[in-house]
């Protein structure tokens, strides 16, 4: 399986791929991309990048290759880190409002290259402010159940080690999530918190007592006197900031360490990271496992008896194919009321967006997206919204949707490097996008002796086989690939050039 982060040589982009690569999330058959700007520093540093990475970990670094053009992104799970981000100084907001009229053309654009050239099957992990924004693009063009937002998870981490630090466990005997907006409008589902070793009544007493009394409806007003706090102390001592935020209660604590951190002229980028690397770890191990996430709903979750169609952080299944369902038992009164103004927040952060992408079915006052997907979860994609001309074979739409006529034939003819892992590179290509092989035949080696012509032979529509022809293009192993029609279904050229 391969990896694509855009956005690579950002703060957040190179925490990412180095967590990759230094938490062996990657075996070394598979590709890790780094994807910057042409002609900017990025387009210039995604080299130097991928440099320092081989020289770093090349005993067991996955194959690490750079592009420039959304087009040419080829991945299973696509990590978007790429964009704006708001200041790391004192006085800075963080209000990602601003962020997003912005980041909104970045999102678009990296949508409308995967959904075009792209396999059909990669799941988006994003990354980049406002989340909620770049899961309504991502989400429109690709499918709703293709696409999560990392930031809900990023939350759910911090608010299990805030529990965790005041029981004075580790963090991973903590259970929990947060949902709703990434960032001030996070939603601490104090209902679904687990406390490893507490039964019910334990456990109850345990988050009575880390509650101190108070309930969600006031978490706003206190959020906002928490900063106005942290700006006055922070002027004089950063340390006694941090002191002060270590006194209050954990879901205060939640929203109020990273504004600080990112007051301190530090940014989060590493536990970002790490949180995003987790993400990308599900999606690849093959299993479904639940996390948090912002996901462009479709009514799967009703608030109030009211179904929720926009982008909103919730628990959530994720496994290889992306989302398939959420996890939201009944709430208490204070979490629904909290998580209906969070939606109704998205949906004014997504208007203020604007463009295509803000656009579509404003369910539930969430404004916004349309989510494309139904509940059943089959990881709808462009095709499955009538666009013409993009049909794809039945990997992409989970068995539903087979095209009647078969599919077009192909021969790659592949140049590969004579050495282990060639043929296994290649395979891996085709199989982790459920292509199979009709045909693999190799020639001898000749010329320098380096290289051998593999003919594989294949069926797909042809937009997977010109993915595949980019895929098989970007291996280490491989100097160059064309794929052509078969011979047999290769149409008759027109009269005038057969004379
Ligand atoms: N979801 C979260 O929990 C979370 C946490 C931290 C940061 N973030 C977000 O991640 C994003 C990246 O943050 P950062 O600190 O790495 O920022 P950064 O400024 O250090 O890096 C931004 C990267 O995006 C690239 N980029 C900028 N404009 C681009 C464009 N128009 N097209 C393509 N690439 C472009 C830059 O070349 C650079 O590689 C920001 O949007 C930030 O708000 C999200
Ligand atoms: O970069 C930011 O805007 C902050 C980030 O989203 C975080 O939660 O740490």
């Amino acid at each position: 399986m391969d990896v694509a982060v855009l956005g690579a040589t950002g703060d957040v982009g190179r925490q990412v791929v180095t967590q990759l690569v230094e938490r062996r999330v990657l075996p070394t058959t598979s590709r890790l991309q780094l994807v910057g700007r042409p002609g900017g520093a990025s387009g210039r540093a995604v080299h130097g990048l991928r440099a320092d990475l081989v020289d770093a970990y090349d005993e067991h670094a996955p194959l690490i290759d750079v592009a420039h053009s959304p087009d040419d992104v080829v991945a299973d799970v696509v990590v978007v880190a790429a964009g704006a981000t708001t200041p790391a100084r004192s006085g800075a907001s963080l209000d990602r409002t601003g962020l997003a009229v912005a980041n909104r053309e970045v999102f678009a654009e990296y949508a409308d290259a995967i959904a075009r050239y792209g396999s059909g099957h990669e799941v988006v992990i994003v990354v980049s402010n406002p989340v909620e924004v770049g899961v309504a693009v991502m989400a429109r063009a690709l499918g709703a159940r293709r696409v999560v937002g990392m930031g809900a998870w990023l939350d759910t981490l911090r608010f299990r080690r805030e529990i965790a630090v005041e029981l004075g466990v580790r963090r991973h005997r903590v259970g929990g999530f947060v949902g709703g907006q990434h960032g001030e409008d996070a939603v601490p589902l104090w209902s679904t918190v687990r406390l490893s070793g507490h039964d019910v009544a334990e456990r109850d007493r345990a988050v009575r007592l880390l509650r101190r009394g108070r309930t969600l409806d006031a978490f706003p007003d206190e959020i906002a006197a928490a900063k106005a706090e942290l700006v006055e102390v922070a002027a004089t001592d950063v340390g006694a900031a941090y002191r002060l935020i270590d006194t209050w209660p954990a879901d205060l604590r939640v929203v109020a360490r990273p504004w600080m951190t990112h007051q301190s002229g530090a940014k989060t980028a590493t536990a970002t990271a790490s949180a995003t690397v987790d993400l990308v770890e599900v999606v690849l191990d093959g299993r479904e496992i639940v996390v948090a996430g912002q996901v462009a709903l479709d009514g799967e979750v009703a608030l109030a008896g009211e179904p929720q169609r926009g982008v909103l952080g919730v628990p959530l299944v994720l496994g290889p194919e992306g989302w398939t369902r959420v996890l939201l038992d009944a709430l208490p009164d204070d979490e629904t009321h909290r998580l209906r103004g969070a939606a109704a927040a998205v949906g004014s952060a997504l208007r203020a967006a604007g463009g295509p992408g803000a656009r579509g079915g404003a369910g539930a006052g969430t404004g916004g997206v349309a989510a494309t997907a139904g509940a059943g979860g089959t990881g709808a994609g462009p095709d499955r919204r009538g666009q013409p001309g993009t049909g794809d074979g039945p990997g992409r739409d989970g068995g539903v949707g087979r095209p009647e006529t078969p599919e077009p034939s192909w021969v790659a003819q592949v140049e590969g490097l004579h050495r282990a892992g060639t043929l296994t590179g290649l395979t891996g290509v085709f199989s982790t996008r459920g292509v199979s092989f009709e045909r693999l035949a190799t020639e001898e080696v000749e010329g320098d002796g380096d290289a051998g012509t593999i003919h594989v032979s294949f069926r797909a529509s042809e937009r997977r086989a010109r993915a595949l022809e980019r895929a098989v293009g970007r291996l280490a192993t491989v100097r160059s690939v064309v794929v052509h029609g078969a011979p047999h279904e290769t149409p008759a050229p027109p009269p005038d050039r057969a004379r």
